[in-house]
């Protein structure tokens, strides 16, 4: 039976350097925008999130929806100092989310999606890299699961987590060697049972199930989905969790950590932005 890998503590241990951070800046206070169309189930549940752990921290959050000139709407976000990150939401529908992104100040890019943060994500070198990949080496990192040398599977190859992922787990020192897959890859459940880590970033219920996990595999299930109006991962969680070594539930697994990383870049942020002046 696996070993759960809950969330919780990790984002426990970031959030205390979090506090410690934003008790040396007084009453100044870094702010978040989130930048929305048309959120979906998920995106709501992100946002919710966020829009919680802001009030926790005494952090503003604002939500902007969309307006008929999102480039306006991003130039008057990067052009406000009081402003600190601009989160684009994803997916933006009805608005063409790669041009608004590429508009965003990488100082304000928290989420490491524009070119310049992807950039130093792929020479490896620090800079933002988009939370969620990094809240999936935070907790691999925090229960001591070595990477280096193993077969990595992900499944999933978004912008904001399969392909940074990669990249992350490929990073000289990491060591990973590391398989991407997504809708048009064959044999899919060959890949998947070749993995000693298996990562699932597609966004269906059920996705994974027990035949696709090796023996002692450590299973990382970053989906997010809505099944009767429950929370639920990409993984078949009873299931999956007979075979597997290691596992992150849903709630309470990467969720946790990619906002609690999201808040860590923001005061990063803030604090550059103090230093350097803009
Ligand atoms: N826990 C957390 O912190 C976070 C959770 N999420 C969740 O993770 C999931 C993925 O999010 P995101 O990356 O934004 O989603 P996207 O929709 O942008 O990407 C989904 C990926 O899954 C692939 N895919 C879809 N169907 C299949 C299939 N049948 N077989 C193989 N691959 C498939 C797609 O392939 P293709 O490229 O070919 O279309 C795509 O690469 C969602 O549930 C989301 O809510 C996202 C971010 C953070
Ligand atoms: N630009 C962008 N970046 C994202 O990272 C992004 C996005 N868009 N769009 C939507 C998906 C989905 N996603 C979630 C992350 C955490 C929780 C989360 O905090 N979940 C809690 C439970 C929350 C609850 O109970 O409501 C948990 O996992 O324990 C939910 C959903 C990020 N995404």
């Amino acid at each position: 039976m696996a070993t759960i890998l809950s969330g919780r503590q990790v984002s426990r241990k970031i959030y205390q350097e979090i506090s410690e951070q934003i008790s040396r800046f007084g009453q100044k206070r870094p702010r978040l925008v989130l930048y929305c169309s048309h959120p979906d189930n998920s995106t709501q549940a992100y946002m919710k999130s966020i829009l919680k752990q802001g009030e926790k921290l005494n952090i503003p959050v604002q939500v902007v929806e969309a307006s008929s000139q999102p480039f306006k709407d991003i130039m008057r976000f990067n052009n406000d100092p009081g402003i600190s990150g601009v989160m684009v939401m994803h997916p933006l529908k009805e608005v063409d989310e790669d041009m608004v992104i590429k508009s965003i100040s990488p100082l304000k890019d928290v989420e490491g999606r524009g070119p310049m943060n992807l950039g130093g994500v792929v020479i490896g070198e620090t800079s933002y890299a988009p939370p969620t990949a990094e809240a999936v080496m935070e907790i691999l990192n925090y229960y001591n699961i070595p990477i280096k040398g193993k077969d990595v599977t992900i499944l999933g190859r978004s912008t904001t987590v399969g392909k940074p992922l990669a990249m992350l787990m490929l990073k000289k020192g990491v060591d990973g060697t590391v398989t991407v897959c997504h809708s048009r890859t064959k044999n899919i459940d060959e890949k998947a049972r070749a993995a000693d880590i298996l990562v699932s970033a597609v966004g269906k219920a059920g996705f994974v199930r027990k035949s696709w996990v090796k023996d002692g595999a450590v299973v990382i299930d970053v989906g997010i989905n809505f099944s009767d109006g429950k929370i639920v991962g990409d993984t078949d969680f009873d299931e999956v969790r007979e075979k597997a070594s290691a596992i992150t539930p849903v709630p309470q697994g990467v969720g946790l950590v990619t906002t609690a990383v999201l808040f860590k870049h923001l005061v990063e942020s803030f604090k550059r932005i103090l230093d350097g002046g803009l």
